[in-house]
């Protein structure tokens, strides 16, 4: 039997940053989704290994499980169903086990990824042997949270096959968890996710897990439930960057300018709280959506200005920016920015000749344009094959 498990990326509409600093921000999951499908051995494939396909990435990568258990002893006792934070001492055997792999060079960030699945696995199952193959529709590294997803997606599969979670295995399709499996497999993410990016806010694997668009706040999620359409176009800028240095750099400045940043951080904890209001408030008529939209599209300005004050803004950014402005469209980075992805509000009653101009001049600058549907569903497992 194998299952497969996925979990959505993510747009954040408002709160980015500021959000790790104890900030409200807004989020919705985006229709894209990693997958991540485990199967165990049979006694008769006599395979000692523990597997893992990156697909899409044409890398495989294996260790014998009792190399495993010689590197990371420790992880056996911690078997439950308890999420548990990877220490120091055992993120170097990790690191050990990550190396012996030789990871090509221009591929060295799948190495935080694979520790995450390390960690994850020998948690959850211990030291049996196992194929786990992974495939993404999200770019990596791009703002989009691919790496909570995998995180999310990885857990999901795991505890499937877990004691800690019982699931009807007969059923077919997609199915979504429960109230307090969701639960366990956030925390669970959080902790993957921990690994991938040092200090996270818990943000994107929760609006990975739960789905929806969601107001979160250390550590707690609102629902956000709103009849408002809001059509995003995301603007890969293609520009590589990596979380865990933005967020680090972001706690430097606020070590340096504590008052400063902390009026930021409020700064954006008001807009995030204003934006999900409005997103909330009835919209009886047309007039009043696109009176929405023209405070959104404000809002989005506005957290752009404050993301710029806390450093993590750039060039490539700047250039979404200043086109889309020529079309009288509003734009804020989403992620941890520094490249990545950017955020254009598309209003209703924009005319399709125009989205299409915009597009095409961002893609003439190298940049990657798609439209994606928000706010739909969080991780789900699918089951096939006989046990
Ligand atoms: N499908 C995947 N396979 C392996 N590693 C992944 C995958 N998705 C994400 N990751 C890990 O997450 C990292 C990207 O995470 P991050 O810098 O937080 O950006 P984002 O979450 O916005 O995509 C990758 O460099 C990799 O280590
Ligand atoms: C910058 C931050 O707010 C979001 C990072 O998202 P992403 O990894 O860039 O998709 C960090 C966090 O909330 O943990
Ligand atoms: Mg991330």
């Amino acid at each position: 039997m194998e299952v497969k498990a996925r979990a959505p990326g993510k747009i954040i509409l408002a709160g980015e940053h500021a959000v790790v600093h104890g900030s409200t921000a807004v989020a919705a999951s985006l229709d894209l989704y990693t997958y991540v499908s485990l199967r165990f051995p049979t006694p008769s494939d006599n395979d000692e290994f523990l597997r893992l396909q990156l697909k899409d990435l044409a890398l495989e990568f294996s260790w014998p499980v009792a190399r495993i258990k010689d590197a990371l002893p420790e992880v056996g006792s911690l078997l439950s169903s308890k999420p548990a934070s990877c220490s120091i001492e055992t993120m170097k055997s990790i690191a050990a086990l990550v190396e012996e792999q030789n990871i090509p060079e221009a591929k060295i960030g799948l190495a935080s990824g694979v520790s995450a699945f390390l960690w994850l696995y020998s948690c959850i199952h211990g030291f049996k042997p196992a194929t786990v193959v992974i495939t993404s529709e999200l770019p990596l590294g791009s703002g989009l949270g691919s790496s909570a997803a995998l995180c999310v997606a990885l857990s999901a599969a795991l505890l499937s096959f877990s004691d800690s979670v019982s699931l009807d295995m007969s059923q077919q399709g997609w199915s979504a968890f429960g109230e307090s499996e969701l639960e366990l497999l956030n925390k669970w993410a959080f902790e993957g996710e921990k690994i991938i990016h040092g200090k996270p806010s818990g943000l994107d694997n929760t609006v990975s897990t739960y789905g929806n668009m969601i107001k979160f706040r250390s550590g707690n999620l609102t629902l956000i439930k709103s009849n408002m359409p809001l059509k995003m176009l995301i603007t890969n800028t293609k520009v590589g960057r990596n979380t865990k240095a933005l967020v680090a750099g972001v706690s430097e400045r606020t070590i340096r300018h504590p008052d400063a940043m902390s009026l930021v951080f409020n700064a954006v904890d008001s807009i995030s709280n204003e934006l999900s209001t409005i997103m909330q408030s009835p919209a009886p008529d047309e007039l009043s959506i696109t009176e929405k939209e023209e405070k959104i599209e404000e809002l989005m300005e506005m957290n752009q200005g404050l993301l710029q004050c806390m450093g993590v803004s750039h060039a490539s950014i700047e250039t979404v920016l200043r086109t889309t402005l020529k079309y009288k469209l509003a734009s804020k980075l989403t992620g941890a920015g520094g490249g990545g992805c950017v955020l254009t509000l598309l209003p209703t009653l924009l005319s399709g000749t125009v989205v299409d101009k915009v597009i095409a001049e961002l893609e003439s600058c190298g940049f990657q344009c798609l439209i994606a549907a928000i706010g739909g569903k969080g991780a789900e497992v699918s089951f096939s094959g006989s046990s």
